[in-house]
């Protein structure tokens, strides 16, 4: 770490001293939380608490420094932690391997932070994330890398945009490891392992890591790895000769599928796959020689002759151009698509799952964005300088900044200044409460419900008179269910600092969160309600239109579109350069940037085998 008069005067001595104090929470400790933990404890931060769900992966290794190849499958925020204390064993930094949307993270549990990070991969636990932060007033420093592109931005309660003060583009999904490399039941699924495995280990870089792997905690997994490595290896050195097309085809298409198929527990609940017979298909498919892939038809599946003879020619066309270059797959280099589309068929068929047309292809595998170790290192940087300010109280000086690159712009790092919370945005506009309850094993559900319809002719909540109660994704309470009524809220597993949402017919949400309030003094009031001055003031919100599709009212009316890529390659291109070109924002007019990266994409979670 650097020394303390170092930083200081980099920062000054108050700061110094503020940061040595502050609780921190980071969230996500993948490629973004790797980084941004070291900076952390480099920079004074000395209380540190890092939560992550997963454990170590062989493929996080290659970006992902704080781990090493004896970490892998232990958790990722304890070992994360344990590195940044050998940095500098005077921190004291906690870890904690769980999902942040869990219900033991509460309110209150946010609320003992000065600041939180977020350095996740999805939508859903940055929104989660998100409206803690608001409800507490916790400010909270958001991030996001996509490939090239990153983005940071800060987030103050009531004071500047949220993270839902624009809606995001659709979340996509992530693929495990084991759906792409042995059950797949998607296309998509086959095209990734075209292209993430069997391309890259065949055409692209000799894969060196898996001959170092050494037996460990994970001996057999990464027996495998090996195994499979090693017999791709030996297929490599066939390349150039008549067989080399056969044999690749015998191992990806057979050996490796009846190993699978030997595996019976694995088919029990499974329609399991059937290996492909490769003379068979040849006998019944023209030579590659003969063979014209533009006669193939772009928009419409391939057959199995198809797919067939489009993969012994482009076996043949890579295999000549390899010998003197390595390959990486470009969507727009037709024979890697051609290969890709082909063995991606190919392995449908064995699986039993339908085809896509080579456009279907294309889409599919161009969508795929690689992580990029600097692009996180240099976005973990701009957030703790981003915090620095938050804590030195200079939020009108934090501004958003895009890492773009490769675009028309001059300059790789561009910012702009924090706007103040939309009007429209369904979570800024909520009116986050705090609820005191003196005793949570003798206040009753009913007991809240009788509370708050008291408060609603008082106060006008704007929720009427039919509410209905949900904590997280759990209903307590509507009109049609009043099984809990009776029940107290202790019998109900509601603790201090958990958040429930009280909900009209129409969609008006008031989230609340339960506190403690011990024995009143005047012992009278079992339930009380505070947070009413820092309800923000938005004037009403307009009419809707039938054209108004985007605002939402109502986080619980989100539906996270989980999709494939559109297969509208112009519109996609279309999107993207949306994603990074000025904007209009709706409410003010002003020009404004939306985001560089795709927040909820989670991509790179598919280049499993990078
Ligand atoms: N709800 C959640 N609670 C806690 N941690 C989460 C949650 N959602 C995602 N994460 C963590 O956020 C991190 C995001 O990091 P990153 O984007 O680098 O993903 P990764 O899984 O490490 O890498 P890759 O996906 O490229 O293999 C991951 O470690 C992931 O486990
Ligand atoms: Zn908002």
């Amino acid at each position: 770490m650097r020394n303390t008069s170092q930083l200081a005067r980099l920062f000054g001595a108050n700061t110094v001293e503020k940061i040595s104090h502050a609780r921190v929470l980071v969230v996500g400790a993948g490629g973004i939380g790797c980084e941004l933990l070291k900076d952390l404890s480099m920079s004074g931060y000395r209380h540190i608490h890092a939560i992550d769900l997963d454990t170590i992966d062989l493929s996080n290794l290659n970006r992902q420094f704080l781990f090493q190849r004896k970490h892998i499958k232990k958790p990722k925020a304890l070992v994360a932690i344990s590195a940044i204390t050998q940095f500098n064993p005077q921190i004291n930094a906690q870890a904690t391997q769980a999902n942040i949307k869990d219900p033991q993270f509460t309110a209150d549990w946010f609320g003992h932070f000065d600041m939180v990070f977020n350095a996740l991969d999805n939508l859903e636990a940055r929104r989660h994330v998100n409206a803690m932060c608001l409800a507490t007033g916790v400010p909270l420093i958001e991030s996001g890398t996509a490939g090239y592109l990153g983005q940071v931005t800060v987030i103050c309660g009531g004071r500047t945009e949220c993270f839902d003060c624009h809606p995001k583009p659709a979340e996509k999904k992530t693929y495990p490891v084991c759906t792409i490399r042995s059950t797949p039941t998607a296309p998509i699924h086959c095209v990734v392992w075209a292209k993430n495995y069997l391309f890259a280990q065949l055409f692209g870089q000799a894969e060196a890591e898996a001959d170092e792997i050494n037996d460990g905690d994970d001996a057999e997994e990464l027996k495998v790895l090996r195994e499979e490595a090693q017999a791709l290896a030996r297929l490599t050195e066939a390349m150039g000769t008549d067989d080399f097309a056969r044999l690749v085809f015998e191992k990806a298409f057979c050996t490796d599928i009846e190993r699978l198929l030997s595996m019976k527990d694995m088919w029990a609940q499974r329609r399991p796959p059937k290996p492909l017979d490769f003379s068979e298909l040849e006998l019944k498919s023209p030579c590659a020689d003969k063979f014209d892939p533009t006669s193939l038809p772009d928009y419409e599946p391939l057959t199995i002759e198809q797919a067939f003879s489009l993969f012994a020619y482009s076996c043949q066309q890579l295999a000549s151009r390899r010998a003197g270059e390595v390959l990486h797959f470009d969507k727009d280099d037709i024979d890697a698509l051609y290969f890709v589309a082909a063995t991606a068929s190919l392995r449908s068929f064995a699986f039993g799952i339908d085809q896509r047309s080579i456009f279907a292809v294309k889409a599919m595998a161009g969508n795929i964005i690689p992580a990029i170790a600097t692009t996180n290192a240099m976005i973990a940087g701009m957030m703790v300088l981003q915090s620095i300010l938050v804590l030195s109280n200079r939020i009108s000086e934090c501004r958003t900044a895009y890492l773009t690159y490769g675009s028309k712009r001059t300059r790789t790092i561009t910012k702009e200044t924090l706007k103040p919370p939309s009007p429209l945005c369904p979570v800024c506009r909520r009116r986050y409460l705090t609820m005191r309850i003196a005793d949570f094993g003798k206040t009753t559900l009913g007991d809240v419900i009788e509370f708050v319809q008291l408060l609603e002719g008082q106060r006008d909540l704007k929720l009427g008179r039919e509410i209905s109660i949900v904590e997280g994704s759990r209903i307590l309470y509507d009109p049609d269910y009043d099984d809990n009524l009776t029940r107290t809220l202790e019998s109900l597993g509601l603790v201090s600092g958990r958040m429930l949402t009280l909900a009209s017919e129409d969609d008006v949400v008031v989230p609340v969160v339960l506190s403690i309030c011990g024995s009143r003094e005047d012992g009278t009031e079992s339930i009380v309600i505070e947070g009413f001055e820092r309800i923000p003031e938005f004037a009403p919100l307009p009419e809707k239109t039938p054209s108004d599709g985007n605002n939402e009212t109502d986080d619980q009316a989100v539906i996270v579109v989980v999709d494939e890529p559109s297969i509208d390659l112009a519109s996609r291109e279309q999107d993207k350069r949306k994603l990074n070109t000025q904007d209009v924002d709706p409410t003010t007019g002003e020009s404004r940037k939306r985001c560089a990266v795709d927040w909820g994409s989670s991509d790179k979670d598919i280049t499993i085998l990078d």
